[in-house]
C-alpha cells in the first residue's frame, strides 16, 4: 500500500507510525504490529492506530522514523506488514513459563536497547519475570547481555569499589554519604544509579538538585579518576542502557520482578568494573523485601550472580519498615544529608546507616582493618573530608561545589497533616508516604515531598504536625480530600 507521508515532529523514543484505522484494517494490521516502511531505505516501525489524526490515504512517521529516512526523504512510501521481532516470540515463551536459553536473552536485552519492543512488550516481559522469575543461569545471562550491550568503564587503577540499593525505603538518600566517604578515603566509586523505581525519589533524582547527572560513559571515568568518585544518572551513560529502559516501564507498574533486580543492579555494577560491591537491602513490612528470610534469600541471590560476574558483593540487610531520616522527596532529602554532611548531625537512621555501609566498603577496599571501618566513616564525616570531597563531586559534575544545605529551596506550598490526638506513632506506612509525595509531583518537582515530624515510636500531641508535604505548584486541596483517609494517616 502507497500512503502519503505526515511528518509528526514528536520523540517516541522507538521507529512509530501511525496509521489511518480504515487503512490498518485494509493492510490487515493492528495496534502494535510492525510494518515496513519504504522509502529509499526501509525501516521497521511499530503500529498506532488513529480514527482521525491522520487521514486514510496518509501515514504519519515520528521524528526517529522521520530522522532515518529524512537523508533520502520521499513524500509517499510503500508499506506492507512485518513479522514481529523474535523477541516478542520469546517474551510469549517466557510468560508460558518455559526457560529461555542464552542467545534468546540476548537478542531480547538487544531488541529492548534499540528500541525494537513497544511498551506493550516490554511489559508483559516484565510482568511475566514478576510472575515467573528466572533461573540463576537466566539471571547471569540477563546481566552479561544487559553489560554487553552497552559501554564499559576500564580504570588503570583499582580496586573500583561500588554501593547499591535495592531500593523500597522512602527517604534512602544514603548514597549522597556513603560516596564521598568512601572516595574522601582514596578509594574509586564510579557509582551510577537509577531514578526513582517505586520511590519518590532515586539517588539520581536526589544529585540532580546538586549538579547534572547525565553524562556519557568517558566522562563518568574521567571525573572518577579526577576526584574519586561521582554520583550520576545511569540512564544517560550507556552504561547497561537496557536497564533504564525497563525501569522505565516498571516505574508505572510500580514492579520491580526479582531477576529484574538483580540483574539491573549488577549489570551496573559490572559495567563500570566494579572489584567490591556493597548492597544494601531495606527490608521490614512496606519494603520489597518483606522479612529477614527473604532478604538474606535477596542476598544469597546477589552474592552468587557476583560470583559469576567475579565480583566480590557483601550485602547488608538494613531497618526499611520506617522511612530513613525525616525527609521524603528530592530537595528535603539532599538538604537533609548536606545538613549532615556540613555540621555532622541529623537524623540516626540516616547517620548509622550510611556508615555502616561505607564502613564496609572501606574494609572492602583495604582502607580499613576489619572492624575498623564504621570509625573511619564517621571520622571522614566529623573531620569535614566527606563534605569537601562531596563539593569536588558537585563541581566536577558541574553544580556550585559552595551550596549549602540553608541554600535548597524546597516546595513552597505546604499542606500539614495534624495527630488526631494525642498517642504514640504505632506504625508507619511506607508506601502511602510514597504515594503523597509523588502525588505531590516527586520526583519530578525537586521541591515535592513529604517532612516527617514524628517517626514511628514518638509521642504526638493532639493538633501538633504529623507530617508536612509540600510542593512547588499550589497544593490541590480537592485531590487531597479525594484521597481515601488510610493513605494520609
Ligand atoms: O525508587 P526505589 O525503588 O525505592 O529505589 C530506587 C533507588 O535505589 C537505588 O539507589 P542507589 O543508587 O543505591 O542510591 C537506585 O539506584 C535508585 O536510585
Ligand atoms: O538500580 C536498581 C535498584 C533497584 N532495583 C532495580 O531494578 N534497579
Amino acid at each position: 500500500m502507497e500512503l502519503k507521508v505526515q511528518p509528526i515532529d514528536v520523540k517516541v523514543g522507538k521507529y512509530k507510525v501511525i496509521l489511518n484505522s480504515i487503512d490498518a484494517k485494509e493492510l490487515g494490521v493492528y495496534e502494535g504490529d510492525r510494518v515496513r516502511v519504504t522509502g529509499h531505505v526501509t525501516v521497521t516501525a511499530i503500529v498506532d492506530f488513529t480514527e482521525d489524526m491522520i487521514s486514510p490515504g496518509m501515514i504519519g512517521l515520528y521524528h526517529e522514523i522521520k530522522e532515518k529516512l529524512q537523508r533520502e526523504w520521499t513524500e509517499i512510501v510503500e508499506i506492507e506488514p512485518a513479522e514481529r521481532p523474535k523477541s516478542a516470540r520469546i517474551i510469549r515463551k517466557n510468560m508460558d513459563g518455559e526457560r529461555l536459553a542464552q542467545e534468546e536473552i540476548h537478542g531480547l536485552v538487544k531488541d529492548i536497547v534499540e528500541e525494537n519492543l513497544s511498551e506493550i512488550e516490554l511489559a508483559a516481559f516484565l510482568t511475566s519475570t514478576y510472575i515467573n522469575d528466572m533461573t540463576d543461569d537466566e539471571t547471569e545471562w540477563l546481566t552479561r547481555a544487559m553489560i554487553d550491550t552497552g559501554e564499559k568503564l576500564e580504570f588503570a587503577k583499582g580496586p573500583i569499589m561500588d554501593k547499591h540499593s535495592i531500593g523500597g525505603v522512602p527517604g534512602n538518600k544514603i548514597s549522597l554519604l556513603v560516596v564521598p566517604i568512601v572516595a574522601a578515603n582514596g578509594l574509586l566509586i564510579p557509582k551510577t544509579s537509577s531514578r526513582a523505581i517505586t520511590g519518590a525519589g532515586g539517588t539520581s533524582d536526589l544529585m540532580e538538585v546538586l549538579a547534572p547527572v547525565e553524562f556519557s560513559a568517558t566522562e563518568v571515568k574521567e571525573m572518577t579518576e579526577k576526584v574519586g568518585g561521582v554520583l550520576v544518572w545511569g540512564g544517560a551513560t550507556n552504561i547497561a542502557p537496557a536497564d533504564d529502559k525497563l525501569i522505565k516501564v516498571e516505574y508505572p507498574l510500580s514492579i520491580d520482578p526479582h531477576c529484574q533486580l538483580l540483574a539491573s543492579i549488577m549489570a551496573k555494577k559490572g559495567a563500570v568494573g566494579a572489584d567490591n560491591v556493597v548492597i544494601d537491602i531495606p527490608t521490614g513490612p512496606g519494603t520489597k523485601i518483606a522479612n529477614v528470610q527473604q532478604g538474606r534469600k535477596l542476598a544469597r541471590d546477589l552474592i552468587n550472580l557476583g560470583e559469576r560476574l567475579g565480583m566480590n558483593v557483601d550485602c547488608a540487610l538494613t531497618y526499611g519498615a520506617s522511612p530513613v531520616g525525616r525527609t521524603v522527596g528530592p530537595a528535603l532529602e539532599v538538604r537533609e544529608a548536606l545538613k549532615v554532611l556540613e555540621t555532622g548531625e541529623g537524623p540516626n537512621s540516616l547517620i548509622e546507616k550510611s556508615m555502616v555501609l561505607a564502613g564496609m566498603l572501606l574494609e572492602m577496599g583495604g582502607v580499613a582493618a576489619r572492624g575498623q571501618g564504621n570509625e573511619l566513616a564517621m571520622e571522614t564525616l566529623k573531620n569535614g573530608k566527606a563534605l569537601a570531597k562531596f563539593r569536588e563531586i558537585i563541581e566536577v559534575q558541574g553544580g556550585d561545589p559552595s551550596v549549602s544545605y540553608k541554600d535548597i529551596t524546597v516546595g513552597e506550598h505546604t499542606a500539614e497533616i495534624t495527630a488526631p490526638a494525642n498517642g504514640y506513632v504505632l506504625e508507619f506506612k511506607n508506601k502511602r508516604v510514597v504515594q503523597i509525595a509523588r502525588l505531590a509531583g516527586a520526583p519530578n518537582d525537586k521541591g515535592a515531598g513529604v517532612l516527617i515530624h514524628k517517626k514511628q515510636g514518638e509521642p504526638v500531641k493532639k493538633a501538633n504536625r504529623f507530617l508536612s508535604f509540600m510542593q512547588k505548584r499550589k497544593i490541590n486541596w480537592k485531590q487531597l480530600c479525594r484521597m481515601p483517609r488510610e493513605i494520609l494517616l
